[in-house]
Parts: structure tokens; sequence; C-alpha cells
């Protein structure tokens, strides 16, 4: 006899498997992070939970500190040679600045999908998943490179779109496949957070819808921070929110931050309430 899957159990049957050895979902928190470049300071003790297993949007109008704030989360900001900080980052406790740990660790540990699509365009799909490896030294037989790329791929939402052209370029793809290429890229290193810089802001609105999919998917595995432009994508995808604003040239500041149905339903601050209805910004 055969027994009908009920609703939930042929939901879950389509949802590509976590790998087994997914590292444990983790925090991250940012405590007290003040951010200068040259004199002019731009965040000011800014201190935000991002939950592990969630995705927390970062939201707010322009220039108010979000991709500054993004990229101290995973020490991208001290590339810019002006570039200051103060505060802590601590991913399940531990802080990514502490001077005994590696950079290239934080930098594993905590990807980064940027605003527009940036797969090597000459490397091959199959290249550009694995391209990470190269670059932490990991050491992976052919099967297991072979594994890797397909698993990859899969939880990224594009497995069945290139599996028969793995060896083709990169740069053939679609925009939307191209980000999502970048996102399986990020994955093949293991990161425990992926950050995300306007990730859709250069898609049309299907890829976009696939790229949001995508991301909802993936935090069962792995903590996502997200900036975004789109207040309705923010509504749609985040579990939290926070709220950035750098009022008359002031340095970027937290006004409000909680579960994103809070944020949008009842903000607690007239500026909030003002931001996500679209009033300025
Ligand atoms: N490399 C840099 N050198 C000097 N100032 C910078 C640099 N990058 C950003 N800034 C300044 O820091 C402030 C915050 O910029 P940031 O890009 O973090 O804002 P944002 O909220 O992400 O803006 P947007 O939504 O437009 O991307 C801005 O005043 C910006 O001009």
């Amino acid at each position: 006899m055969t027994s009908t899957p009920t609703q939930d159990e042929t939901a879950t049957d389509l949802l590509p498997a976590v790998p087994a050895d997914a590292p444990a979902l983790a925090q991250l928190e940012a405590v007290g992070v003040t951010a200068w470049f040259g004199q002019r300071k731009v965040l000011d003790r800014v201190s935000l939970t991002m939950p592990a297993g969630g995705i927390t949007a970062l939201i707010g109008p322009s220039g108010c500190g979000k991709s500054t704030f993004l990229r101290i989360l995973n020490r991208m900001h001290e590339l810019v040679p002006s570039a200051a900080l103060a505060g802590e980052v601590l991913l399940d406790g531990e802080d990514i600045y502490d001077p005994e740990r590696r950079l290239i660790d934080a930098r594993r540990a905590i990807g980064m999908v940027f605003q527009k699509p940036n797969p090597f365009p000459a490397m091959s799909i199959r290249e550009n998943v694995l391209a990470g490896l190269k670059l932490t030294g990991t050491k992976a037989s052919r099967s297991e490179r072979d594994a890797l790329v397909e698993s990859c791929l899969t939880r990224a939402g594009l497995w069945t779109e290139v599996r028969d052209r793995l060896d083709a370029p990169g740069g053939g793809l679609s925009g939307g496949q191209q980000q999502r290429l970048c996102i399986a890229r990020s994955l093949a290193v293991k990161p425990r957070v992926l950050l995300m810089d306007e990730p859709c802001s250069a898609l049309d609105p299907t890829s976009t819808r696939v790229i949001e999919e995508t991301m909802v998917e993936l935090a069962r595995e792995v903590t996502i921070v997200i900036v975004t432009h789109n207040m309705q994508q923010a509504a749609r995808v985040s579990d939290t929110c926070a709220f950035f604003l750098a009022a008359h040239g002031t340095p970027g500041v937290i006004v409000e931050h909680g579960r994103t149905d809070a944020m949008f339903g009842s903000p607690q601050d007239e500026r909030t309430s003002d931001y996500v209805n679209g009033r300025f910004g």
C-alpha cells in the first residue's frame, strides 16, 4: 500500500538537505561598534544581535552606514586605508578582531555576497564554486569536489539549471544565475554567517524572488544578514530588522531594532514608522 505524503512532508522533501557536516548555527553580535573614515565618524556605538539561523535585515536611507556596518562584520572595513574601528564583533561569543585570530578564519566563517554578481567570468561554473577552496588551501578529492559542487549549487537553487553545463564559463549565466553562483561559491567554504549587500538590486523581479526563496531556505543552515533598500523584501524575508539613520551629517546609529513584523506593524519610533511607510529615504 502506498501512502500519500501530507502537504508538510512534500514541502520538506522538496527542500535541499542541510549537509550532515554543516557547522552549527552561529549568532553574530556587534557591541558598541564605532567606525571612521579618516577623521569622519560614520557609525556611533552600534550594538546589534543577529540571531543564529535567522535573517536580519539592515534598513535605512542612503549613507547611514549600513554597508560599512556589514563590512565590519567580516573585517572588510579594514581594507580601506583611512578606515578605523572601535568595538567588538562576536561570533558565538568570540571576537573576530581578537589579534590572536587569523583574518582568513573570520572571512571564511563570515562570507559576503555583493550587490553586483561577481563570478570569475572566464572560470567554469564548477571552478567558480570551488574557487574558495583554493583561496583557503582546503584539500579535497575529485569525488569530494563533485559532491560539493552539486550540494552548493543545489542549496543555492541553481543545480537543475546548470547541471548539464558545469564546464561552461560562469560569465555566460544570466544576472540572477550569476548571483546564485556567487551564493554557491560562498557556501563551499562552509560559512557560519552569510552577509548580503543589496544582493537583488541589480536583478529583475523574477530573479529577485528566486534569490529570496534561496535565502529563506539557507537560513536553516547559516545565519544571514542582508542590507536592502526594498522594504517589501525586508518584510518578506527577514525575521529581525534594524533601522539605521544618520541625521544631518551625524554618524549612523540604530534607531530601532526588533522583530520584523513588529518593526513594520507597530514601530515604536516615529522615524521608523515614517521610513518603513515610505515617507522619507
Ligand atoms: N571608502 C570610503 N571612504 C570614505 N568615506 C566612505 C567610504 N565608504 C563609505 N563612506 C562614507 O561613509 C558613510 C556611510 O556609507 P555606507 O556606504 O556605509 O552607507 P549606506 O547606508 O550603506 O549607503 P547606501 O544605502 O547608499 O549604500 C557615507 O557618508 C559614505 O560617504
